[in-house]
């Protein structure tokens, strides 16, 4: 875990100024009081009532590689698959680079975004139709993306695991390859639940993604099914993590009461002045080309350690 208290202060209330991974340069915040808030009132909740709500593309994966190499979506590790109909990449591409800056546009408003959203997934779909397709060679691919993870994400997810704390990964993006490359990272505990679009077979044969469609602005409750884990957990679960790279991830945990407690840490990369002041109003916290999970895991381990004392003080008691 990190070290990242400099110093516990009295009447144990923590302050941001005290705690180094946010007040760094990159790292910011509309309302430093608010984020404050939060904190205290997850460190003092404790790991039982927590839970975390993470996208995958370029919030698990990184925003980039300090080579310069390219980190390919979940989407694009199955559109590498070489069984795949010979137009199968040249169209997939097309599509991407009509909608793809339609998704990062900083000045296009949502609303008018998830009509295109819509049509990108739906014609997607229709591609992704028709042939017979093996699992495996989504599994090759992804075994080569393994290392594309943020730093630090197997210890959070190693954290995660040790606390108990139940964890969606809710994707926008194709579940196969996401499911492939947690599992190949070693990071798919039994904790860890992802909520994303599945392949569709019929007939042995290929038939788009399975229901409901989830795009980038759609991820929210009206996409989680009811009767999933997730509905049942928010009710214990009320002190929660949410972590994404795009607007439309910090409405994740928007099924929530009113009660809950929500942290919501924001992954800012692409057009950064532009997108500034909508991160800032839409995210608690806004990280900028940052490619470490150091942030999320401060935050874990505040939560631990007054958990621990919390124990100690009981076993004392108890004495
Ligand atoms: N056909 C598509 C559709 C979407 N994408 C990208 O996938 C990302 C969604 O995944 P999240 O885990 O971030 O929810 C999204 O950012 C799209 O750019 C794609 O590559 N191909
Ligand atoms: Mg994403």
């Amino acid at each position: 875990m990190g070290c990242d208290e400099k110093r516990e202060p009295a009447g144990g209330r923590l302050r941001v100024q005290d705690i180094p991974a946010l007040i760094q340069d990159h790292c910011r915040m509309r309302n430093p009081a608010k984020v404050e808030r939060i904190i205290n009132e997850l460190v003092f909740g404790g790991p039982e009532r927590m839970q975390i709500v993470s996208d995958f593309d370029y919030t698990i994966t990184k925003q980039r590689m300090e080579d310069g190499g390219a980190v390919p979506s979940s989407f694009e590790i199955f559109n590498s698959c070489q069984s795949l109909p010979k137009n199968f990449k040249a169209e997939t591409d097309k599509l991407y680079h009509k909608y793809r800056p339609i998704e990062i546009d900083p000045h296009m408003p949502i609303a008018v975004k998830v009509k295109y959203m819509i049509e990108w997934w739906t014609k997607s779909g229709e591609l992704a139709s028709g042939f017979p397709f093996d699992q495996s060679e989504i599994d090759q691919i992804a075994s080569k993306y393994k290392h594309a993870l943020r730093d630090g994400t197997h210890e959070f997810f190693a954290d995660l695991q040790r606390l108990n704390i139940p964890t969606l990964v809710f994707s926008a993006g194709l579940g196969n390859s996401v499911v492939s490359v947690l599992r190949q990272a070693n990071v798919l505990h039994p904790n860890v639940k992802v909520v994303s679009n599945f392949l569709q077979f019929r007939d042995g044969v290929l038939d788009g993604f399975q229901q409901p469609m989830i795009h980038t602005f759609n991820k929210n409750e009206t996409v989680l099914n009811e009767s999933s884990e997730y509905y049942d957990l928010v009710h214990t679960r009320d002190h929660i993590i949410v972590m994404g790279d795009s607007i439309g991830d910090a409405d994740m945990a928007s099924g929530v009461p009113a009660s809950s407690h929500i942290m919501k840490i924001g992954f800012l990369f692409h057009h950064v002045e532009a997108n500034m002041e909508k991160y800032m109003d839409t995210f608690d916290i806004v990280l900028v080309d940052d490619q470490t999970m150091d942030v999320p895991r401060t935050l874990l381990a505040l939560i631990e350690k007054q958990h621990k004392l919390n124990m100690e003080a009981a076993k004392q008691s108890s004495l």
